[in-house]
């Protein structure tokens, strides 16, 4: 029997300066999966029965083949927790990806959902969204992008307590969970991730206020970017940060909302400073773009682990990007920019 729908999942801007692997926002620019099963499609050269085709940012990089590709992988993960171990015979997927790869907007956020919503209705299992997040947590281990992808708006959420087997099973090798060619079969994880790992919370969020984002011509990885912050802070940088945390989640609400105040609380101590190492340009930028020379512009930021800056603003928003990027070619930098707004609806599924 044939079968075909469309997967949609947002990109995501993490951080919002203060909120360190805590605060996220969807934005509408929309990975898209397109899924049709035909028992017609040959797919007999792939392992798991998948024809995967995909357009977008450094198509050449990524992998066609299921079980090397990150969104069938996550995909044959949920399915493998649920007894579903292939694919059904002449699944075609397509995915059209205008989120860049590797700039800080959540592109790995958005494949892990997507995989995660796809593995879900390949098997029919009716996972909720926040069950299917347990999932996506066990591959993407900060909850910011992914809540952010998955539920849409500017979202909050923290990381339950877990037991210590339930945290030896959250913390399992990742290599288990998305197997490479050398993993041993018996490793591969086909047990659930225990329940409710994280906590969401969605704000509301300014109609006014519009995200410029600045898009460095090269990548970060996030794990490089992660590997070059301290294991422990001191007291003042934790406090400066909570204290911008607090009134940052609730200024972004007010339908009007005050500039000065919104870009004194973007400021950031925990991670910013260190990833200005693999940012050129990023220490002039966050330190002579404020309020007072570009009227409009409600607070900058580094957008998830970089190189993208992300500027919050009411008006002015070319002014603000062509300054950004004038600055990051000063430091040899160049870079182009999209004006984006929330996705407040988070990921979708659509049946044709
Ligand atoms: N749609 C996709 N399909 C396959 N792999 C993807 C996709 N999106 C992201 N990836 C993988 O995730 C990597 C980028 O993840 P990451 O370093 O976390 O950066 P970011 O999430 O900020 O874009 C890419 O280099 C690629 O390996
Ligand atoms: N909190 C994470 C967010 C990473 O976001 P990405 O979009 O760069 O994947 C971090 O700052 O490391």
């Amino acid at each position: 029997m044939s079968k075909s729908f469309q997967l949609k999942v947002p990109a995501s801007s993490a951080n919002i300066g203060p909120g360190f692997d805590v605060l996220g926002i969807g934005l509408n620019l929309f990975l898209e999966i397109s899924v049709n099963v035909d028992p017609s499609i040959d797919t007999s050269s792939d392992p798991y029965n998948v024809k995967l085709s995909y357009e977008g940012d450094l198509a050449e990089n990524v992998p066609l083949s299921s079980d090397r590709n990150l969104v069938t992988q996550t995909a044959l993960y949920v399915m493998r927790c649920n007894g579903v171990a292939s694919f059904p015979n002449g699944t075609h997927i397509h995915v059209i990806n205008p989120i860049p790869l590797g700039r800080g907007l959540g592109s790995s956020g958005a494949a892990i959902v997507g995989g995660i919503m796809l593995g879900n209705e390949i098997g029919g299992f009716k996972l909720s969204k926040v069950r299917m997040l347990d999932y996506c947590l066990l591959i993407e281990r900060h909850p910011d992008n992914i809540a952010a992808a998955m539920l849409g708006g500017f979202v909050g959420s923290y990381l339950n307590e877990l037991s210590s087997e339930e945290t030896e099973a959250k913390n399992l090798p990742l290599e288990y969970v998305l197997p490479k060619a050398s993993t041993p079969k018996d490793k591969y994880l086909s047990t659930p991730p225990p329940q409710n790992i994280g906590q969401y919370v969605q704000y509301g969020f300014s109609t006014k206020i519009k995200c410029v984002a600045v898009i460095p011509n090269f990548e970060v990885s996030t794990d490089d970017s992660r590997a070059v912050l301290p294991e422990s802070y001191n007291r003042q940088d934790i406090v400066y940060n909570l204290q911008r945390i607090a009134v940052l989640t609730t200024a972004l609400t007010h339908e009007t909302p005050n500039n000065r105040l919104i870009y004194e609380a973007m400021k950031d101590k925990i991670h910013q400073p260190y990833r200005s190492t693999l940012i050129p340009g990023l220490v002039e930028v966050l330190s002579s773009i404020t309020p007072d020379t570009h009227p409009g512009l409600c607070g900058i930021c580094l957008s998830g682990a970089g190189p993208t800056i992300l500027c919050l603003a009411t008006e002015g928003f070319e002014e603000i990007a062509s300054s950004v990027m004038k600055l990051l070619a000063g430091a040899g930098v160049e870079s182009s920019w999209k004006l984006l707004t929330l996705a407040y609806d988070g990921a979708t599924v659509e049946y044709q």
